[in-house]
């Protein structure tokens, strides 16, 4: 972030000083670790005997932050037998605790420390001391989970939902973003005001503006009559923003306004109106590597990822896949005898690419199709995909359903051979198969699809 943002954040910062008193356990003598959540350092952890402690980029501090966004000296940590104290060192982009900028601040364990684009947890050392920093949830909203990883999760989630801080989503497809994202809206305080999911992937590039900031009549052919973008229909709750590594290079500045100064202007408008709302932003992409290749503004980005959550993928937390088969029987009706233990042995040893909603689909086909329809425990393409489109076909289901069941059979069978043939490669896929690439991309995703190199939106083959 440039030095310019930093002095625009004095002001906010002053009053921020003054108001930012987190309430502070102390950490007793339970000894404590500093662990890296995220950025280049993402899963060192340092152990934090009582003294003094330097944090930054510079190669003299006692935990060197690889992080461009990290200034040399950044923050200090004094860490007493019962309290831990951070310190910010005057650095360019300023320190944050749960979304609010801090000078100085006694640190409770537990709690996420944002410093560039960095994020640092103060935890006990001790795992039976850590474990009780945990959520005791197995949910948060509809997003379900046993594994350590989802409920620190959910440990993050409970303490954000009731924040105002907007809020950077990250995670594979299929992870649960927008579930995520609904679960915050609905344990705010704006529970009771709109929802209003913009995803920036099913939307033409030509029609985003429109959608996100509205238009006045006659701003362009087409534009009858006035109209509010989705930011406006939020007011007084929380747009979500599927897919934000969409948003075209040339709006990024104008939601970048709205975040900082919240306030919108319609399109051929003159006016600009106050919003009051949340925005929960996802993307599955790496937009620091966006970034690095000037498609994502860096501004943006360190504005968006002041508090982020990384949805960890199904394949690193194989011990949640029993409570969500038996959510997604219940879901569609069914009892856990639905699927047998075989079944169920087989579904935890397959690496599920496409994540939750891969496994959401695959339940649902077993359950009424039979077991044939299981995928291949062998990592990579399903096993029996190129037969479904036929010799499966249930024909003493409804009609609708029978014809809803052969589509999606057929559906599912072009693109894995669509795929195969161009080799992942996207752009030339939706060439090859004459359609459009946001439907294209809306197909894989309902399909639970990736392509090998995860990124189905890339500019693979300009040629
Ligand atoms: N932890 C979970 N618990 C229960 N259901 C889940 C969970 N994660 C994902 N799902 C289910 O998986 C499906 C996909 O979830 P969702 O749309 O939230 O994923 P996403 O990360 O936003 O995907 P994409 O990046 O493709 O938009 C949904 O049907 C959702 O109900």
């Amino acid at each position: 972030m440039a030095r310019q943002d930093d002095e625009r954040n004095d002001a906010k910062q002053q009053r921020l000083d003054r108001t930012t008193t987190v309430p502070a356990k102390p950490a007793g003598r339970v000894r404590l670790k500093l662990w890296v959540l995220s950025g280049a350092d993402a899963g060192k952890g340092h152990p934090l005997p009582v003294g003094t402690y330097r944090l930054g980029k510079s190669a003299d501090c006692d935990i060197v932050l690889d992080d461009s966004a990290v200034s040399r000296h950044h923050l200090r940590l004094d860490v007493a037998e019962d309290r831990v104290v951070a310190t910010d060192l005057g650095s360019y982009n300023g320190s944050f605790c749960q979304g609010l900028r801090f000078t100085e601040l006694e640190v409770q364990p537990g709690v996420v420390l944002t410093l560039g684009t960095t994020q640092l947890k103060l935890m006990p050392e001790d795992t039976r001391e850590r474990s009780r920093l945990l959520s005791s949830r197995d949910h948060f909203g509809a997003l379900v989970g046993t594994s350590r990883k989802m409920r620190e999760v959910f440990t993050f989630l409970e303490r954000m939902a009731p924040s105002d801080s907007d809020v950077l989503i990250q995670g594979e497809t299929g992870t649960g973003k927008e579930l995520c994202a609904e679960g915050l809206h609905r344990e705010s305080p704006r529970a009771k005001k709109p929802f209003v999911v913009v995803d920036l992937a099913g939307i033409a590039p030509s029609l985003i503006e429109s959608e996100l900031f509205g238009h006045v009549k006659g701003a362009f052919t087409g534009a009858h009559g006035d109209r509010a973008g989705a930011f406006e229909r939020a007011q007084g709750g929380t747009v979500f923003l599927d897919e934000v590594g969409e948003l075209p290079l040339e709006l990024q500045p104008r939601l970048l306004r709205v975040l900082e100064r919240r306030e919108v202007k319609r399109v051929g408008g003159n006016d600009y109106r106050t919003l009051d709302l949340r925005v929960v932003a996802a993307t599955h992409v790496d937009l620091e590597a966006a970034v690095k290749a000037e498609k994502f503004r860096r501004d943006l980005f360190h504005r968006l990822a002041v508090l982020r959550v990384v949805l960890p993928p199904l394949r690193e937390r194989p011990e949640d896949i029993p409570l969500l088969i038996d959510t997604v029987l219940e879901r569609l009706g069914k009892p856990p005898s639905a699927l047998s233990d075989q079944t169920r042995a087989l579904l935890m040893q397959y690496p599920w690419p496409g994540n939750v909603r891969e496994l959401r689909n695959v339940v649902d086909r077993v359950v009424n199709l039979g077991e044939e329809s299981l995928p291949d425990i062998d990592p990579g393409v399903p096993r029996r995909a190129a037969s479904r489109s036929g010799g499966d076909l249930d024909l003493a289901r409804p009609f609708k359903e029978a014809k809803e069941q052969l589509v999606e059979g057929f559906e599912r069978d072009y693109l894995m051979s669509l795929l195969k043939r161009c080799e992942g490669r996207f752009n030339r896929a939706a060439r090859e198969a004459g359609i459009d690439r946001v439907y294209l991309r809306k197909l894989m995703r309902k399909h639970g699809l990736e392509l090998s190199d995860g990124k189905p939106s890339g500019d693979d083959d300009a040629g």
